[in-house]
């Protein structure tokens, strides 16, 4: 099996081409492969696939062999893989997901290589029992979510896969590994969630660390940024534009106002391919 390993600021995946449909064992050749001491390591296995709606399809399984409908880091990934490796000659295509659709996705190239992405994002879910959560509620803005005694407010919003958006004093400094998993797993997310800290230091600047849904801790998620970016519009605290800073890097969120639809701007990088 041919793969390329590659990665959106440090959130990195291991991206397979020429497939004509997602295998049957690819949830566990993502807990095999995606394993850090005993695989190639990676935050998830992605499968670029033909699709009849868009340019491309992308599917995407997380390291714990679970699939999600989305995933902001790996679309810019599949862009670049694509033009980079002459799959398209376009600057802007459209790549099919399972939960966001299709999406327009355009590249900002430099001698044949594409060196950053603008994805539409597509419009924020809401109504809580979509996103989904238990709260019967649109939106659903400073929740409370209780676990081993401390509680916490959410917003939650879904990108096409789930987020609920923490406010806390110090996000690069939070503590992911105790409040992460449980806050992941909570009754109150019944497809579980991806969770977001979030600091607020100006209208155009925002903090942000990320516990993964069926991954952990990453270094960058692009769902993430987008949801942390809504959600900080919906509670007041920024401008509709902003730069989410997150442990690998920075990300620009920008929610227009007409359309509604969200855009993520960021880098995408190829680091080796391999066989396996
Ligand atoms: N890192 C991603 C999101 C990957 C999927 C997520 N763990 C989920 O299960 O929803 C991103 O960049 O958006």
């Amino acid at each position: 099996m041919q793969f390329t390993k590659m990665h959106g600021l440090g959130n990195d995946f291991i991206v397979v081409h020429g497939e004509q449909a997602l295998p049957a064992d690819a949830s566990a050749l993502a807990v095999r492969l995606c394993n850090r001491f005993f695989g190639i390591g990676a935050d998830g296995l992605v499968y670029i696939l033909p699709s009849d709606r868009a340019d491309f399809m992308m599917r995407i399984m997380n390291s714990d062999g679970s699939e999600a409908e989305q995933c902001g880091n790996a679309i810019r990934c599949v862009a670049k893989y694509v033009y980079d490796n002459g799959l398209t000659d376009r600057a802007e295509i459209t790549i099919e997901t399972l939960g966001a659709g299709v999406q327009p996705v355009q590249l900002e190239a430099a001698e044949g290589k594409a060196q950053r992405v603008r994805v539409d994002m597509g419009k924020p879910i809401l109504n809580g029992l979509d996103v989904p959560t238990a709260i019967d509620a649109n939106p659903v803005i400073d929740a409370p979510v209780t676990v081993d005694g401390r509680e916490f407010r959410f917003t939650a919003v879904s990108m096409g896969n789930p987020h609920a958006v923490i406010y806390v004093e110090d996000a690069a400094g939070f503590d992911l590994a105790k409040w992460g998993p449980k806050l992941e797993t909570h009754p109150l997310f019944p497809r579980k969630i991806n969770v977001e800290f979030a600091t607020v230091n100006s209208r155009g600047q925002v903090d942000m660390r990320v516990w993964e849904r069926g991954a952990g801790p990453t270094l960058a998620c692009g769902t993430g940024a987008c949801a942390t970016l809504v959600s900080s519009v919906l509670n007041g605290h920024t401008d509709r534009q902003a730069t989410i800073s997150l442990a690998g890097g920075d990300l620009l969120i920008e929610w227009d106002e007409e359309s509604g639809r969200v855009y993520m701007t960021g880098p995408a990088a190829a680091v080796y391919t391999g066989t396996i």
